[in-house]
């Protein structure tokens, strides 16, 4: 690290991509990067199908490797959200947290236990017979669960039932470390934009990052307005 990414940590940044690149199959996905993820914020990934915001938090999360440009993690306590689909076919709600805690030093198999207790999933119940909201609400706990500094969230909620998408700011921040950041792609704009301290927009040129005061106090605008009558308009 340089003597400039010394000051940025000490300010309290989680990490950074500058012109980050990224071809998949010949075609160029992520265009010309540039974000920087601060501590203490919930930030929204937003874009049309296919524009690459799985892609951008794979490269953030480092299971995908950028092509050119740069991108700096000040931590290494990055925790990814993963799909129902991710763990083997017999494994039941209870083995995940196993296999969580021998996994992860810093997994609190305690904490995630109360929290299964309290979303009424019961732990002898193969994570394959679980509804798509179960098995996301179990993904959600299980990354929440480790005592990291970056929570990175791909779509957590879409099959979740709408009383706990009304809780959700609740249950994420009484369950964040102090000044950890979430970042988190989904097409819920509608419910969720009023979690979102910043949106990193994914366009089809680029990446835009603003914040969502921003948008409202400026624009006048719902982040869901702003994009679709905004940043979808634009052309580069
Ligand atoms: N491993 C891969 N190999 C080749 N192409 C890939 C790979 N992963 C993603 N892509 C392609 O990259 C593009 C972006 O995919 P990505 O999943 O990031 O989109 P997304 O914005 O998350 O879409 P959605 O909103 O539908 O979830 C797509 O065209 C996809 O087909």
């Amino acid at each position: 690290m340089t003597a400039a990414d010394d000051i940025l940590q000490d300010r309290g940044t989680l990490l950074t991509m500058r012109q980050a690149n990224k071809w998949l199959d010949g075609r160029k996905i992520i265009n010309m990067a540039d974000l920087t993820i601060k501590k203490g914020r919930i930030i929204g990934v937003v874009g049309d199908n296919g524009y690459g915001k799985t892609v951008l938090l794979k490269m953030m999360a480092g299971l995908m490797e950028q092509d050119s440009g740069e991108i700096v993690r000040y931590t290494k306590e990055i925790s990814f959200v993963l799909s129902g689909r991710s763990f083997y076919p017999w494994m039941r709600v209870m083995d995940a947290l196993k296999y969580y805690r021998d996994f992860y030093d810093d997994f609190d198999i305690n904490r995630a236990q109360q929290l299964i207790g309290e979303s009424a999933l019961e732990p002898d119940r193969k994570i394959r017979l679980l509804s798509t909201g179960q098995q996301e609400r179990l993904c959600l706990i299980l990354a929440l669960a480790r005592n990291s500094r970056l929570y990175l969230m791909d779509e957590p909620l879409n099959g979740i039932d709408p009383p706990f998408k009304k809780d959700f700011k609740k249950f994420l921040l009484a369950n964040l470390p102090e000044d950890a950041s979430v970042v988190m792609a989904t097409h819920l704009l509608k419910e969720l934009e009023y979690l979102f301290d910043e949106v990193l927009f994914v366009t089809g040129y680029g990446i835009r990052q603003m914040e969502t005061e921003e948008i409202r106090e400026k624009y006048h605008q719902s982040v869901e307005d702003y994009y679709m009558e905004v940043v979808r308009c634009e052309k580069v």
